[in-house]
């Protein structure tokens, strides 16, 4: 569905390089089409990033010159690259990795090394949520990578981080008890981890308007959420106990990627899936954690 606009609006030199199909997806800040590289028939995916959809100029430029520039520093199989840039006056196109399988949230609809990669990296998504994790193919086992760099950060070292290496005898109470929340670290995206688990293994999310009295982000800042038995009922208590440590309130408390990774839920283990189950291994258990509420 090619319309006039697309004629119109991408520059002439995009048009000799690629051809535009149709549209795929709607990201964030315009629309996400399917295109094939001329020379190569490669299908790639064009994201256009509408200026006028910005408060100022100034935000939309600001906004994706960041992206871009993470886009440009990352090279990990498990994030989306980066295959050519354009402007206009109106808008930004960058050109990107075509996934086949589109948007995780489709298929949870339907049914993280990146992670790690980026966090030792100092870059935080800040994003992560289903619509930013797309899938190579329609298989159900297939290869998962995180897209939409455009909230990321690239964490450089601060006052705060020199202070706390200095000499702790002057400082007040309040730099150490702050230090774990000024600015962001790569905690948030570890609490996104376990929102996107929570909604993989079970098909709702933690933390919404319809589940329970209080206020969305109330439910988030007291971390109470519920395992809703009936949806729980077949995950395993490993993937429960994940769920439980990276809904954690307190960063300091929350598991890190690299300790999500060595969970023994990511065990690689010969499968039992043709022993039978103990009875209690299906009973809720209901473990006390700090800061987090968890109920059934
Ligand atoms: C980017 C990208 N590469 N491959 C796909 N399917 C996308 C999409 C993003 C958002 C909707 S579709």
């Amino acid at each position: 569905d090619l319309t006039k606009d697309d004629q119109a609006n991408f520059p002439k030199e995009f048009h000799q390089k690629y051809m535009i199909t149709r549209k795929i997806g709607v990201g964030v800040c315009g629309e996400v089409k399917l295109a094939f590289e001329r020379e190569t028939c490669k299908k790639v995916a064009i994201k256009t990033i509408n200026k006028k959809d910005f408060p100022s100029e100034g935000t939309a430029t600001r906004n994706a010159e960041r992206e871009i520039e993470i886009l440009k520093r990352i090279d990990h199989p498990c994030l989306i690259k980066t295959e050519d840039f354009f402007q206009t006056d109106d808008s930004y196109y960058i050109v990107l990795e075509y996934m086949e399988g589109g948007e995780l949230l489709d298929r949870i609809k339907g049914k993280g090394q990146g992670m790690e990669y980026l966090h030792q990296n100092d870059i935080i998504h800040r994003d992560l949520k289903p619509e930013n994790v797309l899938l190579s193919s329609h298989d159900d086992v297939c290869l998962v990578k995180i897209t939409d760099f455009n909230q990321s950060k690239i964490l450089e070292e601060t006052s705060l981080m020199r202070t706390l290496c200095g000499t702790p005898s002057y400082l007040a109470p309040e730099v150490f008890l702050n230090a774990a929340t000024v600015g962001y670290t790569g905690a948030v995206d570890c609490w996104s981890l376990g929102v996107l688990l929570f909604v993989c293994l079970s098909g709702y999310p933690p933390f919404h308007q319809s589940l329970g009295d209080l206020p969305v982000q109330e439910q988030i800042t007291r971390g109470q959420y519920t395992l809703v038995p009936s949806r729980w009922k077949k995950v395993s208590e490993e993937a429960k106990d994940m769920v439980r440590k990276l809904l954690v309130v307190d960063p300091m408390e929350r598991l890190t990627v690299e300790q999500a990774l060595a969970h023994p839920w990511l065990e690689v283990r010969p499968s039992t899936s043709h022993k039978r189950k103990r009875e209690d291994e299906d009973t809720e258990e209901q473990p006390a954690k700090r800061g987090s509420q968890e109920s059934k």
